[in-house]
């Protein structure tokens, strides 16, 4: 929806003072001298956003990626950045988006320097496509939805929304097929494109910047896709910046403004249809017959001559690009305005046109000073008028009467307040914890997974079926706790190192887009996988336990808690290892490492251990997990009698004895008890689960 506007007309002279008579950001004096400036009065919420940029430079060792980049956008237009491969697009669109640190130059957003409070105003569809491959394109967009969308805003109202901007992609039919990867086929190159764009729509951004949205797409769908874009622009003034390679003549003619780049340097940025006057200068005709844009790049690429003239004449007016290409200016000649004391201006630009001599100095100082007073104007405006509701519903431009349905919806009485997110963290909390059970279900409970459990299980059960609990088979007895404590525990620690680097790219993408808190994720991340992760230990105890000849529940079920809490336990370990490391190769060195390590030094495979390496078992998780197993069952279960000739004391004086719990954990030089090996193996938890946080937090954060 546009930004109801007056207009002001603003003369200045050298010393000009705002009118105190007049209220806050409204007009200034009138002086009269030679220059006239006219600023449209934005009296609603900036729902538009016009992006400049001007002299933008990126530097690689000593190379210039980009020099002295400039443009400006305006709300309503469709801006294209067009180049050989290599060019400088994906870069300049990094910088616009503020992934990227600039050398050089300035990017404002509606005047205002680019600033992280700009960042949820716009998104960067990325020429990747960045998913989740086991969810399928409505269910992504679904949650998408729900976390991008203000959670006052009724369900069949975001039903709608989702359906709508599937429609007008064209996704409808392929809406509930996975993404998939290189293993599972799923969608389309193209589908994955759009997919991503629909994803970005929902949030209603004021500004999109799309990287090659239609490489690798057909020409028919590469013109749908464009006419979408065009329609959402021009229908909602929202201002849409892509980069192209070589468009369809088509599709040329559908952009409002070019950017021509070539090895980082400028050589055209203008209206689309202003290039064939700008070759014609230089003395180059674009043959009717041509794809202009064919053309144009091929005379930039294999002349030189052109080349050096288009760099020139770029370089030549780039000076004062602001006035020649603001929307502002355009519109005036459209409209056959010749009037050198005004401009009128139908969006949310600045218009400025001189007589007489320059005043670049002072006409900045009006800028600041208008632009100050404007955004707090603004700003208030934001915060007073502009709920995440409003613009949310914006989006319904795609179901048809955009208007209509924007004024029915924005005049909902959603009461959403002011959020640093769109939703609230209990509600962050439960749309991802829902994501992440049926993203990792697959994944963790997959038929390979469940062949292997229930084999291991029978496996188990029948080599110790029925064990006497006699002291000649406490050994067996002890190899069967250690063998299941530890598979169980080394299989959530590796299954874990991969859970945050394959969902890196995900969630970074998602945290730059601020869509949640990262609290939220890391505890839905802990609490939607925590069914999946206790589900095989349960089935492997459930089969082989009975089978080894425990028949009381009692003693099962404090076994399965105590093997659950080793596993989840080891699985914080797994997730820690996985944060700090990212690459899988050495995640796993370093957890093979630190597990085998620790069972070497607790003396389970030897007991020749120099005495100054001793202190090593007390920083092994299998060492508190494996002493609480025996607790257990030597407690809690039948008792051992001893045997002939046995080691213990208490059988030595008498042969029908029962041996304790604690002479055997004795025997192995370890006396603490139950409450301590669980305490320690709490702190366990906690300390890895923090750390965890900690380095995803402050390490591990996606730049901005
Ligand atoms: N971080 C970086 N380190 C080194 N070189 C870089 C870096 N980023 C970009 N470049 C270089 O800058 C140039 C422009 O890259 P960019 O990805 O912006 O090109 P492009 O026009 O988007 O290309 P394509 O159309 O092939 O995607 C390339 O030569 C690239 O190798």
């Amino acid at each position: 929806m546009a930004c109801a506007l007056d207009y002001l007309t603003i003369g200045v002279e050298e010393d000009f003072k705002r009118d105190p008579a007049m209220p806050s950001g409204t007009i200034y004096t009138v002086q009269g001298e030679s220059i006239t400036v006219t600023i449209p009065f934005i009296t609603d919420s900036p729902r538009t956003l016009q992006l400049s940029f001007q002299d933008v430079t990126i530097l690689h060792q000593e190379r210039k990626i980009l020099n002295e980049v400039s443009g400006t956008v305006s709300p309503g237009e469709v801006l294209a950045i067009m180049g050989p491969s290599g060019s400088g697009k994906t870069t300049l669109l990094d910088c616009l988006s503020g992934q990227r640190h600039i050398d050089s130059g300035a990017i404002f957003l509606n005047r205002e320097p680019l600033s992280k409070k700009w960042r949820r105003k716009i998104c960067y569809v990325l020429q990747e496509e960045i998913f989740f491959s086991g969810l399928t394109l409505r269910e992504t967009v679904w949650y998408t939805a729900l976390l991008r969308l203000p959670e006052k805003m009724p369900k069949s109202q975001k039903i709608t929304l989702v359906d709508g901007i599937l429609e007008a992609l064209d996704l409808t039919f392929c809406q509930h097929t996975k993404f998939g990867d290189y293993m599972n086929r799923g969608l389309s190159g193209g589908e994955k494109k759009r997919a991503n764009i629909a994803c970005e729509l929902l949030t209603n951004p004021l500004l999109m910047l799309l990287d090659e949205p239609t490489s690798g797409l057909d020409s028919h769908s590469a013109i749908s896709l464009m006419k979408v874009l065009k329609r959402y622009a021009l229908q909602e003034l929202k201002t849409v910046v892509i980069t192209v390679h070589q468009p369809s003549s088509q599709m040329f003619h559908m952009f409002d403004k070019l950017l021509l780049l070539y090895n980082g340097d400028m050589a055209y940025f203008g209206e689309v249809n202003s290039i064939y006057r700008y070759f014609e200068d230089i003395g180059v005709v674009i043959e009717p017959h041509y794809n202009p844009a064919e053309f144009v790049l091929e005379q930039l690429k294999s002349h030189p001559d052109v080349r050096e003239k288009l760099f020139i004449a770029a370089r030549e007016s780039h000076g004062n690009f602001l006035n020649r290409n603001c929307i502002a200016c355009s519109n005036h000649k459209k409209n056959g305005f010749n009037n050198n004391k005004m401009i009128q201006n139908d969006s949310a630009g600045l218009a400025i046109e001189k007589s007489g001599r320059q005043h670049d100095a002072l006409i900045n100082d009006i800028i600041n000073n208008y632009y100050k007073d404007q955004q707090q104007h603004v700003d208030h405006h934001v915060v007073m008028n502009q709920s995440p509701c409003e613009e949310a519903t914006e989006q319904l431009w795609c179901g048809g009467d955009s208007q209509s349905n924007f004024s029915s919806l924005s005049s909902d009485s959603h009461s959403c307040d002011w959020l640093d997110y769109p939703t609230r963290f209990c509600a962050q909390f439960c749309v991802l914890s829902n994501r992440n059970f049926k993203e990792a279900k697959s994944r963790m409970l997959s038929k390979l997974n469940w062949f292997q459990t229930v084999g291991l299980a029978l496996m188990a059960g029948a080599i110790w079926f029925n064990i006497p609990r006699t002291e000649e088979y406490l050994h067996d007895l002890q190899g069967w706790m250690f063998f299941s404590q530890t598979y169980w525990m080394l299989f959530a620690l590796f299954g874990a190192l991969n859970s945050f680097p394959s969902e890196r790219e995900v969630i970074n993408k998602e945290r730059r887009s601020g869509s949640y808190r990262l609290s939220a994720y890391y505890l839905a991340k802990m609490f939607g996988e925590l069914p999946l992760v206790v589900t095989l230990p349960t089935v492997y105890l459930t089969i082989s336990y009975p089978m080894l000849g425990c028949s009381s529940l009692k003693l099962f079920s404090l076994m399965l808690i105590f093997l659950l809490l080793n596993t989840i336990v080891a699985q914080s370990v797994g997730f820690f290892i996985g944060a700090c490391c990212m690459d899988m190769n050495v995640s796993i060195t370093l957890s093979a490492l630190y597990t085998l390590a620790t069972q070497l030094f607790g003396g389970y495979l030897t007991t020749r251990i120099p005495e100054y390496l001793n202190w090593i078992r007390y920083t092994s998780m299998i060492h508190y997990a494996y002493q609480n197993m025996q607790i257990l069952e030597f407690r809690e279960g039948r008792p051992i009698e001893c045997s002939y000739p046995s080691s213990y004391e208490v059988c030595k004086n008498n042969a029908t004895a029962f041996i304790s719990y604690k002479e055997i954990l004795k025997a192995q030089n370890s006396t603490s008890p139950l409450w301590v090996n669980t305490l320690v193996l709490m702190m366990f938890f906690l300390v890895f689960r923090g750390l965890g946080y900690a380095v995803l937090r402050y390490i591990r954060c996606p730049k901005t």
